[in-house]
């Protein structure tokens, strides 16, 4: 028996996903990962059952809370790359606005009030404010975005309408991987950024494309709030103990509240595995904003949340480490 008890996590065969049941299990919850496998990796569930399934389905969810008993329900599956939603905005309301629905109604059939939601800092769009506050305007740019703010709307309503509880996580760039090399980022067509880079410093990706260098930042190449997967994981552990204590309903940020640019991160990659990173200029990609970086501080206030793996060393040494137990052929270990 855990000595919490019960966690439904969506999405927790996934990166995000995974790495927070590994964090809940710790904290001792029984993490019960639902995932219809279709992105998520079946050997990513190590730390409890695996119900598999698709979140639009309710009856599934249904059954899976029955007989699991969760106390609250991480909600993290979702599509989430912003190019892949300019493309196909279906697949992205249907999975993240169709999704988010169904795992409310499923929660309100079964009486479980407490909701801890993976949202995103691309609701804000390109922000006026800098580093970003959560009061900020959300005037999301990508269906990706537009996707997460309807589902903090749906939340939001459910809350006040049926008397359920939530923290809305507004992740910035989740990057870096399990300290202890257990799981990844396993993603089977790579679009992130430190991967990619790291791809590149190995040969395994001829070179990197740089989607722009005349964006409005220092260095013209764009700026994000890269915070590691590790810490995002245990921020969900945290909201859910603000829940389980009564706490007030919540949406925050979680960054780090510096921001890096695509150059300065090639350069970080460079440095540490001594190889220079070939890297193209493109033009820029579509719904990318040329600036984000977070305002961390409601997130330590309310939750008491600080990062401690998220500098660029630890989040690229991570990274590294992982893709040198995959891809051991094409790399000599740097670290
Ligand atoms: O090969 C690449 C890949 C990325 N980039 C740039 O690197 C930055 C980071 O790109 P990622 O694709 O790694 O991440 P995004 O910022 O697009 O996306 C992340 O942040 C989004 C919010 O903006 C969503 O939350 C999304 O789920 C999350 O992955 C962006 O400026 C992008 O233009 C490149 O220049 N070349």
């Amino acid at each position: 028996m855990t000595a919490r008890g019960a966690i439904l996590v969506t999405g927790g065969a996934g990166y995000i996903g995974s790495h927070t049941c590994k964090q809940l299990a710790m904290a001792g919850y029984l993490p019960v990962a639902f995932d219809n496998l279709a992105r998520g990796h079946r050997s990513a569930v190590r730390w409890g059952p695996l119900v598999e399934g698709d979140i639009r389905d309710v009856a599934a969810l249904e059954g899976a809370i029955r007989r699991y008993r969760p106390d609250a329900i991480c909600h993290i599956a979702a599509l989430a790359y912003v190019g892949e939603s300019v493309a196909d905005p279906a697949a992205y309301y249907s999975n993240n606005v169709l999704g988010t629905l169904s795992v409310l109604d499923a929660a309100r059939r079964t009486g479980i009030d407490r909701l801890v939601f993976s949202s995103s800092c691309a609701t804000y769009g390109e922000p006026d404010v800098l580093p970003v506050p959560e009061g900020a305007e959300q005037r999301p740019i990508s269906p990706y975005g537009r996707s997460k703010l309807m589902g903090e709307q749906i939340i939001r309503d459910y809350a006040h309408a049926y008397d359920s509880r939530y923290v809305i996580l507004r992740y910035f760039n989740a990057c870096g991987c399990d300290p202890a090399g257990e799981i990844g980022e396993w993603h089977s067509h790579e679009t992130h950024l430190v991967p990619r880079v790291l791809m590149a410093a190995h040969g395994i990706l001829a070179s990197i494309e740089i989607y722009g260098d005349d964006h409005a930042t220092p260095d013209g190449t764009c700026v994000r709030d890269y915070i590691h997967v590790t810490d995002l994981a245990r921020a969900h552990g945290l909201a859910l103990e603000h829940l389980a204590r009564g706490g007030e309903n919540l949406a925050l940020n979680l960054g780090t509240g510096q921001g890096l640019s695509v150059q300065q991160i090639l350069d970080a990659a460079a440095r540490q595995t001594g190889n220079p990173v070939p890297s193209t200029i493109q033009p820029r990609r579509q719904g990318d904003p040329p600036i984000l970086y977070a305002d961390p501080s409601l997130a330590r206030r309310t939750l008491g949340f600080t990062t401690q793996h998220s500098d660029i060393d630890t989040i690229l040494g991570t990274a590294l480490a992982e893709l040198a137990s995959r891809q051991p052929k094409s790399i000599v270990q740097a670290t």
